[in-house]
């Protein structure tokens, strides 16, 4: 798989219910950028960003990477990570890694590497205790985590500073610099300043369809 240079969105409309959230909508990133999504609660957020996903049908409308990749949907390209954490409460903090490194078909890391990964949020001296043990802010760290152990050249970014302290907002802001630098691509809905150069902010408030 070539690695994607361009990730394009094309005329993106997208219906909740029977509302149309928003319409109209283009936008394209080059590897190595980021992009800021803002607008008040319920301008669309959310939709876009579970729309690029796959996880929610476009009304109009289409994503693509480009050099397009023949064999994986757009899907295997993307991390998305939203509101929920998805941590299993009754595996061990380096098991969810592992489960979810398998579940992403991701290729098998060492225990020395999960271990570093785990360590870059400062979980690694818990990584043998039952998730469902941890606080919010370390269930969010764990959940961040998989950004790092399996990598995808796509991050699609659900307020990710959510419960995190200032410290971790940091290092999570560090993490998004480093994936850019590599020639990754994001997305980001925060309301929370992160100390991150967005190379375009799409402000979904402007955009609100009839
Ligand atoms: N399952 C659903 N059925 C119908 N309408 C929905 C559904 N889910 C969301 N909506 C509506 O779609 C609109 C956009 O919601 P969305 O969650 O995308 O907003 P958001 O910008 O992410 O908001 P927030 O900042 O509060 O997270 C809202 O008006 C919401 O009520």
């Amino acid at each position: 798989m070539e690695v994607p240079q361009r990730l394009e969105a094309h005329d993106l409309a997208c219906r909740r219910g029977l509302r149309l959230v928003f319409e109209g909508l283009s936008f394209a990133l080059s590897a190595g950028e980021a992009l800021l999504l803002t607008g008040p609660n319920g301008a669309g957020k959310t939709s876009l960003l579970r729309l690029m996903a796959g996880f929610l049908p476009a009304e109009t409308g289409e994503v693509r990477l480009l050099p397009a990749d023949e064999e994986k949907p757009f899907g295997e390209h993307v991390h998305y990570l939203g509101h929920a954490n998805g941590v299993k409460a009754s595996l061990t903090v380096s098991e969810n890694l592992q489960f979810w490194i398998d579940y992403y078909g991701a290729p098998p890391l060492s225990d020395e590497t999960i271990q570093a990964h785990l360590s870059r949020f400062g979980l690694a001296e818990i990584a043998d205790l039952p998730a469902g043990m941890l606080s919010a802010g370390q269930k969010r760290k764990l959940a961040l985590c998989r950004l790092l152990a399996a990598p995808r050249p796509v991050w699609l970014l659900d307020e990710p500073s959510v419960s995190l302290d200032a410290a971790s907002t940091k290092i999570l802001a560090a993490i998004i610099k480093d994936h850019l630098k590599a020639g990754g691509m994001a997305v980001v809905a925060t309301h929370l300043p992160l100390s991150l150069r967005f190379a375009q902010n799409l402000d979904l408030s402007a955009r609100e369809a009839a």
